[in-house]
């Protein structure tokens, strides 16, 4: 399959041959009624990286996704807030294209009498499954890539299965694929575990773990420190619209910076390479 790690060289301040960042999110401040409830001061995320942000209800988990997915804008700055591969202003169907989004809200809106296959082959043109007006031959070359993306996070004999009989597991890991299906070098999932059983989690971090390691670039939010896979180096904490800490997981991802975090006394467990969490109530 594809590389997702292209880089683009961009012209900063470090000179030509530096490469740009894969987002670059700088002096960003999201204001809603008079209050702040971002404000980004500096943070790099580098092509290929895979980076949680984790942080309790309220922090501004979702206002950031939809700051780096342009859905909301930040206040005029010195710098342009929000930089892409090297491109402050691109056009909204670029980032589209160069950013897929996972989203458990998304969920709602392809329960559908669809075939799997066709909501999965609705991400290349951006629509709920494929155009009425397309050639016999275009549509089944669409759907034999949507089987081959549904193959992809797990879903083989998918392809055919209407989407009101899927799991709740099973349709986010279409979600999955749907966002891969116009080619993101990056993808922003937005609690991908989020209402999911064992074995739907354990699906769907699978899943991101492959997409890590093929070198996609990797934006896990979330609340659950188990989202965690191996392959995310670096954690985000956001607490009342701030960054609260930003480093390695090894630093971050202790009892007392979680309790600290969430305000309430936790533990976390480390086995090799996962994490889990327990709390005393
Ligand atoms: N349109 C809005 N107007 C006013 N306040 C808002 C608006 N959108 C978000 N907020 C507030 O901004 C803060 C951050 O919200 P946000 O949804 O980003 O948090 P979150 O970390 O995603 O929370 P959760 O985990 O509950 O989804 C919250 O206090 C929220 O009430």
């Amino acid at each position: 399959m594809a590389s997702f790690s292209q880089t683009k060289r961009g012209k900063g301040a470090d000179g030509p041959s530096a490469p740009a960042p894969f987002l670059s999110v700088r002096d960003a401040r999201v204001v809603r009624d008079g209050r702040t409830i971002l404000f980004i001061p500096d943070l790099q995320i580098a092509e290929g990286e895979a980076l949680a942000v984790l942080g309790p209800n309220g922090a501004g988990k979702s206002t950031f996704v939809n700051l780096i997915t342009r859905q909301v804008l930040a206040l005029h700055a010195s710098v342009p807030p929000v930089v892409l591969r090297g491109q402050a202003r691109p056009l909204l169907s670029e980032v589209r294209r160069t950013l897929g989004v996972v989203s458990a809200s998304m969920q709602d809106e392809v329960a559908v009498g669809l075939p799997a296959a066709d909501v999965v082959a609705g991400g290349f043109e951006g629509t709920l499954g494929l155009p009425l007006r397309m050639s016999v031959t275009e549509r089944n070359r669409r759907r034999e890539a949507a089987e081959a993306l549904l193959a992809q996070v797990g879903l083989q004999g998918f392809a055919a299965r209407d989407m009101r009989t899927l799991s709740t597991g099973q349709a986010r890991r279409v979600l999955l694929a749907r966002a891969l299906a116009g080619g993101p070098e990056g993808l922003v999932l937005d609690e991908p575990c989020a209402g999911l059983d064992p074995e739907g989690m354990h699906a769907m971090r699978g899943a991101m773990r492959r997409l890590a390691r093929q070198g996609m670039t990797l934006v896990l939010v979330t609340h659950f420190i188990e989202d965690v896979i191996p392959e995310v180096r670096r954690v985000v904490m956001l607490r009342d619209g701030a960054v609260f800490a930003d480093g390695p997981k090894e630093r971050l991802l202790t009892s007392a910076k979680m309790s600290e975090l969430f305000g309430i006394p936790m533990t976390v467990h480390q086995h090799e390479e996962r994490y889990s969490l327990s709390t005393a109530y």
